[in-house]
């Protein structure tokens, strides 16, 4: 087939612990991510020409070589010379439906969609671990994005240990449609702040010396238990974004007035999330804090948590 439509989630951090500062520049981590229902549509083709183009709906997206859909065509066309020859250029359409630079990761889906749809189009039969292979080499969160779902992502988060997937939630997210915080930005604020609490050093990675505590929260996800995994959600990255953006801290507070499993920021933010049992609790949350906050500017998507990765629809 020459053409392929894909459906890319979002994700949300239930827990991400920042564990470790590596050599190599980025962190050690361990995370829990969830993969979301709210997703971008990507529909690929062949071009005409050996090119890569990008069409996308939404003005804040680039639309060149620094997005991450054009750099896994790249990828894919790098690795496969021969395969690339044979079938022309490759045409790239996003429809953004996630909010972008909102911690939800909206670019590394489309990169791991684009993966999964060249690898389609271009009969590669390429496996879930090969894709994910691939997927490491064009961003931390990717090689996650391929397969969804909830999972247990170590390393500098590309390292996954799946866990029984949780489906039976819905949550709230809620962002300023007018403020992104960099990725890169948050890393390097919590660095210079946070440097001293590693005491470690192991094979170029410094190491806090207490005990991670993902235990609970995957036990909470076992039993599929929304009140106690909204206990247990944890961001350390919050350290460093709510002093930066009050009004990102002044939302999180919001939500915490509300009745909802709980709430927290996800990944890099500024994206503030409230788990909920229910569609009915969730728009009843996203409501109360829209009043309550009463900004023009503040969006806010009731979704429900998924079990699935990219998804082929067509
Ligand atoms: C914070 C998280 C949480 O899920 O997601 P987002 O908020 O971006 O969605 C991820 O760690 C983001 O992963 P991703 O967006 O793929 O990041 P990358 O492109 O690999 O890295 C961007 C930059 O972030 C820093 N970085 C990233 C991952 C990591 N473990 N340690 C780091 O220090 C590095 O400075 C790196 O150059
Ligand atoms: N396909 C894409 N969708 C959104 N943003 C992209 C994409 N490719 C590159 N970017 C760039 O990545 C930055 C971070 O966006 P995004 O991936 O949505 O956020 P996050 O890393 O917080 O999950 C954006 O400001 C944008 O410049």
């Amino acid at each position: 087939m020459q053409s392929y439509s894909l459906l890319a989630p979002g994700k949300i951090n239930l827990y991400l612990e920042i564990i470790g500062d590596r050599r190599d520049s980025f962190h050690e981590l361990v995370m829990i991510l969830q993969s979301i229902e709210l997703a971008d549509r990507i529909d690929l083709k062949a071009g005409d020409t050996q090119k890569i183009t990008i069409h996308c709906n939404h003005p804040q997206v680039p639309t060149d070589e620094t997005n991450l859909a054009y750099r896994a065509a790249k990828l894919m066309c790098d690795t496969f010379p021969d395969v690339y020859a044979n079938y022309g250029g490759v045409d790239i359409a996003i429809e953004k439906n996630l909010p972008v630079a909102a911690g939800l990761a909206g670019g590394s889906t489309d990169g791991a969609a684009v993966l999964v749809g060249i690898s389609l189009m271009w009969g590669l039969g390429l496996t879930q671990p090969e894709l994910q292979e691939l997927a490491a080499k064009l961003g931390s969160d990717i090689p996650f994005c391929i397969g969804g779902g909830t999972a247990i992502a170590t390393g500098r988060g590309e390292k996954l240990d799946s866990i029984p997937d949780l489906d039976n939630l819905w949550v709230v997210l809620a962002k300023y449609n007018n403020l992104g915080v960099s990725t890169p930005w948050a890393y390097r604020t919590y660095r210079q702040n946070y440097n001293g609490n590693y005491i470690s050093d192991t094979a170029g990675i410094k190491t806090k010396s207490d005990r991670v505590r993902t235990g609970s929260l995957v036990k909470a996800i076992m039993r599929k238990n929304g009140a106690e995994i909204g206990n247990l959600l944890y961001n350390d990255l919050e350290k460093v974004v709510l002093p930066a953006y009050p009004q990102v801290e002044e939302l999180r507070t919001a939500f915490a007035t509300t009745e909802n499993l709980g709430t927290m920021m996800s990944g890099s933010g500024p994206t503030v999330f409230a788990l909920c049992a229910s569609e009915t609790q969730a728009q009843t949350v996203a409501k109360q804090v829209r009043n309550k906050m009463n900004h023009p500017d503040l969006d806010f998507w009731v979704t429900k948590l998924s079990s699935g990765g990219i998804q082929v629809i067509g």
